[in-house]
């Protein structure tokens, strides 16, 4: 191998562990942060580790150009650096991270069309490696050996948090009456039975969680214990999941990305599929705070899903944008995105601003109510697979970035997020409970993004979607901005006939200013839904509610979100 390819391999390896280094710290402080209940720096880590990725990938250009001056691709030697770099993954705890890293390098510095597996890795080689397999990830607990009990109590002291429990014979009890209720295949007596646990707790927001399965002659269950900060210096056990859908929900795509201490991603991952096997890898390694492997796993993913199905991409059913244009491939769950050139007249962002408020979704809390997106660039589909009516409108709406490559249609930028059902096509197809619930969530997810410092801006039906488990989620950003950002009125009475009568508004509007009636108006104008609406959620039809809120985020309170019903809280089974 040659000196020239060992070093420029060892200089973006460096730069990969000099993430992973800096990953690791702030993960693992995490726990710190749940036992002191420091809710603004757990926003702040989770924001600084979102961005971590991309700086080291900067930093480590400037050092690769600066120490090789590298301007144009030798493709001897830059096939060599690949032999090299997979050399040096060998015995590596994160191969296949340390792939992505490497990817997003090579990505960076030339053109797409090296983008082959001589150069990159499209195909992984990280599960040849030896160290992942023999990751140490669980401990196996034989509750026979010191009773059912003390074998929980064992496993809730494994975190060893400076805290202590609030009450864990209390807990301990409701959780052992839980599993008896939720699953039969824990009707075993401790002989029978074995548990899992992870030795890693995910953390994140105000939660904590402990991650495992009971195994049993009847079967495995797998489950979540989800744990509480008391903020009077005590833990407590908030519930307990076992049905795979509210596991799921958990490790949705609308949330902010936990904090687990753990240096075997890969390994990780394997087994929370099993675990929640409705979950994709990709959603995993996102979920657990590696996005950018996310990414790479979700684009090998729709590689292979595109060569094994015919479908043709269309655009995406309901009203479109103003702004995006976005269209999907039926028989694959996600929406590709991209900015148009130029806006309808009402709008009044630019591109630029676009892509600054998808980023700060990326970056700020999602509290389960807003999609999470992956950005892309230079992505090719093949050209056969576009319906005649969605490369027309692309080519009219979007010409300077997408052009052709030989069979190829490439796009210079874009989003992928999870398709789901917008709102006004789900409450238009829904019946009465149906419309009901989903109302209901829609005012939920406005509670929930206003008390997270985000106010939607536009909140048309049409920008929520539905998911498959019924959540409501917001996903149009062009329009966002921070709470303080904006100032919530009540309409002044109309007192003289002249402004009784009169067609513009006769009171003064400024830019910023907000009428939270005016929603009825608008999102709401069908009467059955406003009736519906008003059932649950008056209260976000004046102005004072929103004030609150706004007061709320300015003095720092941090709202409890729980990624579980609150009916599946154990504090209803002790507070009355
Ligand atoms: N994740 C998704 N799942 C399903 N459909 C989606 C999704 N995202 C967007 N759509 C569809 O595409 C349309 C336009 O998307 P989006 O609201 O993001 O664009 P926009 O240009 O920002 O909209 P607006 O004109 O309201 O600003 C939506 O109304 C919806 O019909």
């Amino acid at each position: 191998m040659n000196n020239l390819a060992y070093a420029i391999a060892k200089t973006i390896l460096n730069g990969f562990e000099r993430h992973i280094f800096l990953f690791t710290e702030i993960t693992r402080s995490a726990k710190q942060r749940f036992e002191q209940c420091q809710w603004q720096d757990v926003h702040l880590a989770a924001k600084q580790r979102t961005d971590f990725y991309d700086k080291r990938v900067t930093e480590t250009l400037f050092t690769l150009k600066q120490d090789f001056e590298i301007e144009q691709l030798d493709c001897q030697l830059w096939q060599n650096v690949k032999l090299a770099y997979v050399e040096m993954l060998e015995k590596h705890p994160q191969p296949d991270l340390a792939e992505s890293f490497y990817n997003s390098i090579f990505c960076h510095l030339f053109e797409r069309k090296y983008y082959n597996n001589d150069y990159i890795f499209v195909q992984t080689t990280a599960s040849k490696s030896q160290p992942v397999a023999a990751a140490q990830l669980y401990t196996r607990y034989y509750p026979d050996e010191k009773g059912l009990k003390q074998t929980i109590y064992d496993i809730l002291a494994k975190p060893q948090f400076d805290i202590a429990y609030e009450n864990l014979t209390r807990d301990v009890d409701i959780l052992i009456e839980q599993f008896y209720q939720q699953s039969k295949k824990t009707h075993y007596t401790p002989k029978q039975m074995s548990f899992d646990i992870l030795d890693f707790v995910f953390y994140r927001n105000k939660g904590a969680y402990i991650i495992g399965k009971v195994n049993s002659p009847g079967g495995e269950t797998p489950f979540i214990l989800a744990l509480v900060n008391n903020e009077h210096g005590g833990i407590v056990l908030d519930a307990m999941l076992s049905a795979s859908e509210e596991m799921a929900v958990i490790f949705g795509f609308a949330r902010a990305y936990f904090f687990v201490d753990c240096q075997h991603p890969y390994a990780l991952v394997a087994f929370l599929k099993k675990l929640i096997p409705h979950k994709t890898k990709a959603e995993l390694y996102s979920a657990i705070g590696y996005h950018k492997q996310g990414k790479t796993q979700f684009y090998r993913d729709f590689l292979n899903h595109l060569s094994s199905s015919d479908d043709q991409l269309i655009l995406a059913p309901g009203i479109k944008g103003m702004v995006m244009s976005v269209f999907t491939l039926p028989s694959y769950p996600y929406v590709f995105k991209i900015i148009k050139d130029k806006f309808s007249p009402s709008k009044s962002v630019t591109k630029a601003e676009v892509k600054e408020k998808y980023r700060l979704v990326k970056l700020h809390d999602r509290v389960g109510r807003m999609a999470d997106t992956m950005e892309y660039s230079e992505v090719a589909f093949p050209k056969s697979r576009f319906s005649q009516e969605l490369l027309d409108e692309l080519l009219t709406v979007a010409p300077s970035i997408v052009r052709f490559e030989d069979d190829l249609v490439v796009i210079q930028h874009m989003y992928i997020e999870r398709r789901m059902t917008p709102l006004n096509l789900f409450l238009a197809d829904a019946n009465e409970k149906e419309q009901e619930d989903a109302l209901f969530g829609y005012g939920q997810a406005i509670k929930q993004l206003i008390a997270a410092d985000i106010f939607p801006g536009d909140m048309l039906l049409k920008n929520f979607g539905v998911t498959r488990h019924g959540r409501v989620i917001f996903y149009d950003y062009d329009e966002i901005t921070y709470m303080d950002e904006v100032c919530f009125r009540t309409k002044p009475e109309p007192k003289t006939e002249e402004q009784i009568y009169a067609s513009e508004p006769w009171y003064t509007v400024n830019p910023g200013d907000v009428f939270p009636e005016e929603l009825a108006i608008f999102a709401l104008a069908n009467p059955t839904y406003k009736t519906l609406f008003k059932k649950h959620h008056e209260d976000l039809l004046s102005a004072p509610y929103w004030q609150q809120a706004q007061s709320n985020v300015a003095n720092g309170v941090i709202e409890d979100v729980f990624p579980y019903p609150t009916e599946m809280r154990f504090c209803h089974h002790y507070l009355k």
